[in-house]
Formats: C-alpha cells, sequence, structure tokens
C-alpha cells in the first residue's frame, strides 16, 4: 500500500528499506516483494502524484519543472537541474524517450570492474536481458507468487510495435530488440506525427553521412531512427513510469510492501560496531518541519535517491571524505572519498529554424533522434579532433582529478571513454527534432559523452538544505568542441533538402547571432553563443559497485551506479540495471 502516516513505518523493522521510490527504487523493491515472505518499505521524499495530469499526461512535458515535483537541485553556472520529486522520481517528470546506448559502451564496463567480477553479466548481453526479455539465472522459482502473472520476471519492457498508421508515419521496429510482457509500456504515440518534417529530417540526416535504422534499441544508436516512447497504448497514451509500471498492478496484493510518501530520509544508521564492513540497521525520516522517526532494516538498505540524492544521504550518513564531513560536524563512519565524485552531465542547446505553412499533422511527444559519431560530426576534421583527444587524456585527468579518486584512476575511466569514441564510433552527441519547439522547426542538440568530471557535495549537517553539485561544464573544453560540432551539424540539416524545404531559415540562434560563414559558422560565436544558452541536460553517474566500499549491507541502485555514460536517453538502461540489482539482491540471500 502507499501510505503517508509515517506512525505506521516508525519503529517497525522490514527486511529492505529502499531509500527512493524513484525508476530505480520502485523497480527493485517490485522484484524484491514478490516473494510473499518478503518486507520492503519504500521510503519517498515527494508525493504520490499519479493522478496529476502534469505527471501522467506525456502531452503536458514540462510542467513539471520547478514544481514541487522537481528537485531543482542547484548547480555551477547558475543552472539547475531537474530530478523528479515524486512516486516514480524521473521517471514521472521525463520525457518518455526509449532508446539503449551502444552494444561496446555496456561491454566496456567489465574494464572498470574488479578482475573477479569479469563474468558477473554487467555487459550489453546480460543487460539486454535484462532490458528487455526473460533472462534471470539467479532467480528461485520461490520468489513467484500469484502476482508475478502481472508482472514478468526480470522482463523490464512490454512494446508494442507501430500498427499501419504510424508505419506510415515512419515508425518502425525490430521484434527481437523488445520485451513483450515486461511492466514498462513502450509503444509510439497514437497521435504521431505524420507531416511532412520528421521523415524529412530523417532524410536530411542521411544526406549528412549518418544511416537510417528501423530501430535503434538493439544496441546500435549510431544512425538516425524514430524512436518509441514509455508511454501506455491500453491506457490513453499515459506515461508508463516505475509507479506506474511496477507499483500500481500490484499495489493492492502485495501485503509486504509498503510505500510512504512524503518523508525524506534524513540518515542511515549503523550499529554501534565500528569493525568493518559496517552494519546498517535502518533510516531515520522525517520532514523539514516536523519530527524525525527511524524504521529498521532486517536485511538491507538499498539507496535509490538518484545521482544526486544518493551520495548526498551517504555523506549525511557519515559515509564521504572524512574531512570534508568533519567540518560540517558530521562523524565519519566511512572515510571513503569517491562519494559524489565522477559526476558526468551532459549540456543541451535548442537551435531551430522558421517553417513553410506544412501542418504538423499529429501531436507531441517527438519521434526522431539522430545519434551522430565522432567522423559524422566533424567530417575532414575529425582526424584532428580524434588526435587531439588520444594526446589529452593525461592531462585532461589531471585538470579533473579534484572531481575523481585521482588522476591515474580518471585515466583509466577516460581511456575505456576514449575508446568508445574512436574504435567503437559511439555516438558523441544528440540531435533530437522537437516538433514545434524552439522554432516552427526544431532541433534539442546535446553532447553525451562529456570529459569534464564533477562532484557532488553535501554545504550543511541539515539533510533539508540541498546539495551542491558542481558539474563544471566544459571544465574540459573538447566538451564544448563537441557542442559546436553538433550545433554545425543543426545549421546544416537545416539547409539540407529534403528539410530545408520546408524550412523559412535558421532563427534560433540565426545568423545574426552566429554568422554563417564556409564553415557553418565560427568556432568563436558558436562557443560564446553556446556557453550563454545551454542547459544542463539530465544524467549523471559516479559509481558501479552496488554495495557501499565497507559496508556489509548498504547498496546503492541508481543512476549513480554507472561508471560512464551510454550513448542514450537512460531509463531503459536503469531498468535493465534495477531488474538486474535486484536479482543479485535476492541470491544474496
Ligand atoms: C526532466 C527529465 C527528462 C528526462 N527525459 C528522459 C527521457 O526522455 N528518456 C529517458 O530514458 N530518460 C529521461 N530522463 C532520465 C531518467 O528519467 C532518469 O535517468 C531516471 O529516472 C533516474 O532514475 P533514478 O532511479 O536514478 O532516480 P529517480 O528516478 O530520479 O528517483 C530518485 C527518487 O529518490 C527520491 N529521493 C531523493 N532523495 C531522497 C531522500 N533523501 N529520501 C527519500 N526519497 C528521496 C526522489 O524524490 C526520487 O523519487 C529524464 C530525466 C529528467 C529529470
Amino acid at each position: 500500500a502507499v501510505i503517508t502516516d509515517p506512525l505506521l513505518a516508525s519503529n517497525k523493522t522490514f527486511d529492505y528499506i529502499v531509500v527512493g521510490g524513484g525508476l530505480a527504487g520502485l523497480t527493485v523493491a517490485g522484484r524484491l516483494s514478490e516473494s510473499a515472505s518478503i518486507t520492503v518499505l519504500v521510503i519517498e521524499a515527494g508525493s504520490d502524484n499519479r493522478q496529476d495530469p502534469r505527471v501522467y499526461d506525456i502531452y503536458r512535458y514540462g510542467q513539471a519543472f520547478q514544481s514541487e515535483l522537481d528537485w531543482s537541485y542547484p548547480t555551477d553556472q547558475k543552472k539547475s537541474i531537474r530530478a523528479g520529486k515524486t512516486l516514480g522520481g524521473s521517471s514521472s517528470i521525463n520525457g518518455a524517450a526509449w532508446t539503449r546506448g551502444l552494444k561496446q559502451q555496456y561491454d566496456s564496463w567489465i574494464q572498470l570492474l574488479d578482475p573477479a567480477d569479469a563474468g558477473s553479466g554487467w555487459d550489453w548481453n546480460g543487460m539486454f536481458s535484462y532490458m528487455k526479455k526473460v533472462s534471470s539465472p539467479l532467480l528461485s522459482p520461490s520468489f513467484l507468487t500469484s502476482s508475478a502473472s502481472l508482472m514478468n520476471l526480470a522482463q523490464a519492457e512490454a512494446f508494442s510495435a507501430p500498427n499501419s498508421g504510424q508505419k506510415a508515419k515512419g515508425a518502425n521496429s525490430i521484434a527481437a530488440y523488445h520485451g513483450t510482457v515486461g511492466p514498462v509500456q513502450v509503444t509510439f504515440p497514437d497521435l504521431m506525427y505524420g507531416g511532412p518534417q520528421q521523415p524529412a529530417f530523417a532524410s536530411a540526416m542521411v544526406k549528412l553521412g549518418l544511416k537510417k535504422y528501423k530501430d535503434l534499441n538493439g544496441g546500435t544508436p549510431n544512425c538516425v531512427s524514430f524512436t518509441p516512447n514509455s508511454i501506455n497504448p491500453h491506457d490513453q497514451d499515459h506515461r508508463s513510469s516505475s509507479a506506474t509500471a511496477y507499483l500500481s498492478p500490484v499495489e493492492s496484493t502485495r501485503t509486504g510492501w509498503t510505500t510512504l510518501v512524503g518523508q525524506q530520509v534524513t540518515k542511515i544508521l549503523f550499529s554501534p560496531s565500528t569493525i568493518l564492513p559496517r552494519v546498517a540497521t535502518g533510516v531515520q525520516f522525517g520532514t523539514a518541519s516536523g519530527q524525525r522517526y527511524t524504521a529498521h532494516a532486517r536485511k538491507e538498505v538499498i539507496l535509490a535517491a538518484g545521482s544526486i540524492g544518493s551520495p548526498a544521504l551517504l555523506q549525511l550518513s557519515g559515509i564521504g571524505d572524512a574531512t570534508a564531513l568533519s567540518k560540517l560536524g558530521i562523524p565519519s563512519i566511512i572515510d571513503l572519498k569517491t562519494v559524489g565524485k565522477n559526476l558526468q552531465e551532459q549540456t543541451l542547446n535548442s537551435v531551430g529554424a522558421g517553417g513553410t505553412n506544412f501542418n504538423f499533422g499529429g501531436s507531441g511527444p517527438s519521434d526522431v533522434i539522430a545519434y551522430p559519431n565522432i567522423y559524422e560530426l566533424f567530417g575532414s576534421n575529425a582526424a584532428t579532433v580524434v588526435a587531439s583527444i588520444q594526446n589529452s587524456l593525461s592531462s585532461w585527468a589531471s585538470s579533473q582529478a579534484g572531481s575523481a579518486l585521482s588522476a591515474a584512476a580518471l585515466q583509466t575511466i577516460y581511456k575505456v571513454q576514449a575508446n568508445a569514441i574512436i574504435n567503437d564510433k559511439a555516438p558523441v552527441a544528440e540531435m533530437f527534432y522537437n516538433n514545434g519547439s524552439p522554432a516552427k522547426i526544431g532541433l534539442l542538440i546535446w553532447q553525451l559523452l562529456p570529459f569534464s568530471r564533477g562532484t557532488v557535495s553535501i554545504i550543511s549537517s541539515n539533510p533539508f538544505t540541498k546539495p551542491q553539485t558542481n558539474v563544471n561544464y566544459f571544465s574540459v573544453d573538447f566538451d564544448l568542441t563537441v557542442q559546436v560540432g553538433v550545433a554545425r551539424m543543426a545549421r546544416r540539416v537545416f539547409q539540407t533538402a529534403p528539410l530545408s524545404t520546408l524550412s523559412t531559415g535558421e532563427t534560433i540562434p540565426g545568423f545574426k547571432n552566429v554568422p554563417d560563414s564556409a564553415v557553418h559558422g565560427s568556432d568563436a560565436d558558436w562557443r560564446k553563443w553556446i556557453r550563454s544558452h545551454f542547459f544542463p541536460e539530465v544524467s549523471a553517474s559516479w559509481i558501479l559497485k552496488l554495495l557501499v566500499y565497507d559496508t556489509k549491507n548498504v547498496r546503492v541502485v541508481d543512476a549513480s551506479v554507472m561508471p560512464l555514460q551510454v550513448s542514450a536517453h537512460l531509463s531503459s538502461s536503469l531498468y535493465g540495471i534495477a531488474e538486474k540489482a535486484a536479482d543479485i539482491i535476492k541470491s544474496a540471500q
């Protein structure tokens, strides 16, 4: 059940306490609670807003921003980072684009794990099965209950292939790339845009050198493709979030699963013994103006508070850089300097062109994305750009060492990242065709694989003071070079047929702000405009190690655990991570 009264959880003991009822938290809780003998408490700081149209109506995307449903975490350069503060977390306010990264990017995670974990399935094959289909070698039959038929085992996705109308508008799919009976509904919108603009964008991108794929969800995003959304065709195309997918169907039958909303976890509590590994006994929670309560965990405390919320809570609990924490008067439980480090955040710009009087032929969400690789982005300059990456890894690592364990550790991560970009041709930028915004022909463009690294640090021992997030946008100048590259490609695609035949000319930034030239605008002009107009794009990460070092029973399962960005919108990958994590947690018992 979903409850709001803290007294119903106070002083009670549960097998698992999950901090944060967001994407990963509800996925893990949904799987753990499949066993009737297991008790799970999820504590979510936001409310249950499943009936709020700003949440369920994907056509109102954006209305939740900067409201009580959005954490709006402050960050450097006077920006703020959006994150869902509501049941379902960011999956309840996100754009619902459903994509996966490049196969080799998931395979490369293995290189960042202990050699002993090489066979642990943190690779494309392991992740792909969790993202889409039944595959749960660790699952024991005792976890099956009658309600399991509502949520098929270890399968995140229920894809509905496009119908003939949607196909005529450009949608397509490859059945083998999708799950069909998981909880998260994925399809193309009923009101899908049918005007000439989306196919024209796709055709123009092909002219600029990209391949057009029927479906990019098989580990092959380097293309232009029509992409589906996490929306439910059986429920008026309403959003399919972790809340509606994993909780709603079983909410009244899972007696062992309690979800407490409107309460923020303020601290993880540990048993007094200082012998490592430390043992968590439960959590403290409350509201800014109310009293604090305690709930006890018999087995594990699972942090799923998101890539800013989870490191902040670890630090509040005494797990982090002991010197920094002591300045805030927080006694150290574990001196773990990597907590809140290696943050990777992308930057987005909106560009646009006026349109002729063509009809959009439908309404949002939009359906076409292009993912260029570095060679496509930089053309004849690519060799120079590649050489600059190869020659710079060591100096970049030194410059970002303060946001990592060490320069050496970061260089190891950078090598994997550079290999993906240079040898595996991982897409370095996204071009999201956005019907009608910021102009009639609109494009959202962002660099996907930044080398700049940031940190999340609490600035007070008061858990209701938001942490300080320093993304250090463009502190590795190469990130700005990529953003300039994709801005130029956007300018070029507006000028390329057949999209150009629908365009009355670029308006944002427009030639007045960034004068056109033989190279489609100078570096200096683009850099200036990008810096003054960018927004944070949402995604972040810092570790891949579900079990927090030197603890016996504190896990992190959310976007924090990805060691490197993948060239994709994150939700599909995170459902896969959470599904796999649930199996790992079950097998640990
Ligand atoms: C505006 C926006 C648009 C996006 N668009 C897309 C998209 O189109 N496609 C896509 O695939 N991905 C998209 N994403 C990304 C995706 O939704 C997130 O990466 C994903 O939801 C992160 O999952 P998570 O479990 O790590 O965190 P979240 O889903 O954010 O969940 C964290 C939860 O923890 C709660 N919490 C935090 N601190 C505490 C605490 N101390 N106590 C209790 N609860 C706490 C939060 O309220 C939240 O509910 C978007 C994200 C945003 C914000």
